[in-house]
């Protein structure tokens, strides 16, 4: 990594996605025998470059379809870049879409032990942390359920417990506390301020202007899949409302 300082490198990042689109009846008719659908290219990311400051938070706004959760996705490792590099440094924690990374035939109890071992933690750095992921999660009742059962609050309390408890340098945040009650909400919120205290690092995706403010000391926005400001969060929030 060029910047002995930088836990993440985004270099000339564009992500290219093939869309499927069903033909119209008249087009079927017309090509009869052929495929019915047509294939477009569609670049949800193009051109992106940046560093990250091990210790920053660092926010990533943008409208619906800007293409954050795919950047968040790229720099995660859960997707690969059609162009461009992504380097990154130490344990990362990615809570992304909601269910990602569970398997909802196992049991929140199976769940934590899968999780700790994809994050790189043996059965007994799990065992250790099990009784506190489970507090934090408050699913004392439920840990034994599938979690194709869970509540989609409940899906997000367990994996924002896992991923606060695995010791990640790095952790991914994709609106997903959204979904959390209040309560709850503000409970991440002071993990988030502590794990900043630590000086860990923070990717955070987020439509609320107030948590982005709270939360992060920089600001990405990102408009059709580039980069439109990159700077203080005031200056993004105001760049993001200038881009609708
Ligand atoms: N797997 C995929 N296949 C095809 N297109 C996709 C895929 N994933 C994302 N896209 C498209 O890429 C674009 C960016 O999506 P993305 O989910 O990154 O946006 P976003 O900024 O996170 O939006 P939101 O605020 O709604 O969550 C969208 O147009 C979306 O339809």
């Amino acid at each position: 990594m060029s910047t002995a300082s930088s836990i993440v490198r985004v270099d000339g990042v564009a992500k290219r996605f093939v869309i499927r689109k069903e033909k119209s009846l008249k087009e079927r008719l017309v090509n009869f025998g052929r495929s019915n659908q047509h294939k477009d290219d569609f670049w949800a990311l193009d051109d992106i470059a940046f560093d990250v400051a091990i210790g920053s938070s660092v926010g990533l706004l943008g409208a619906n379809g800007s293409g954050k959760s795919t950047l968040l996705k790229v720099i995660g490792g859960i997707i690969e870049p059609t162009r461009g590099i992504v380097e990154r440094r130490g344990r990362v924690a990615a809570l992304l879409e909601l269910g990602a990374g569970f398997h909802p035939d196992l049991t929140g109890r199976e769940n934590v032990y899968l999780n700790g071992s994809i994050l790189g933690l043996s059965r007994k750095q799990t065992d250790r942390y099990f009784d506190s992921i489970v507090d934090f999660a408050e699913v004392h009742d439920f840990i034994d359920t599938q979690v194709k059962f869970y509540s989609s609050g409940m899906y997000v309390r367990l994996a924002f417990a896992i991923a606060v408890h695995v010791d990640p340098d790095l952790l991914l945040v994709d609106e997903v506390l959204a979904v959390g009650d209040e309560r709850f909400q503000r409970k991440c919120m002071d993990k988030i301020a502590e794990f900043q205290q630590e000086g860990r690092t923070i990717l955070f995706v987020s439509h609320s202007a107030d948590q982005v403010t709270r939360v992060c000391d920089r600001a990405i926005v990102l408009s059709h899949g580039r980069v439109i400001f990159d700077g203080d969060t005031e200056g993004g929030i105001a760049a993001l409302r200038g881009s609708f």
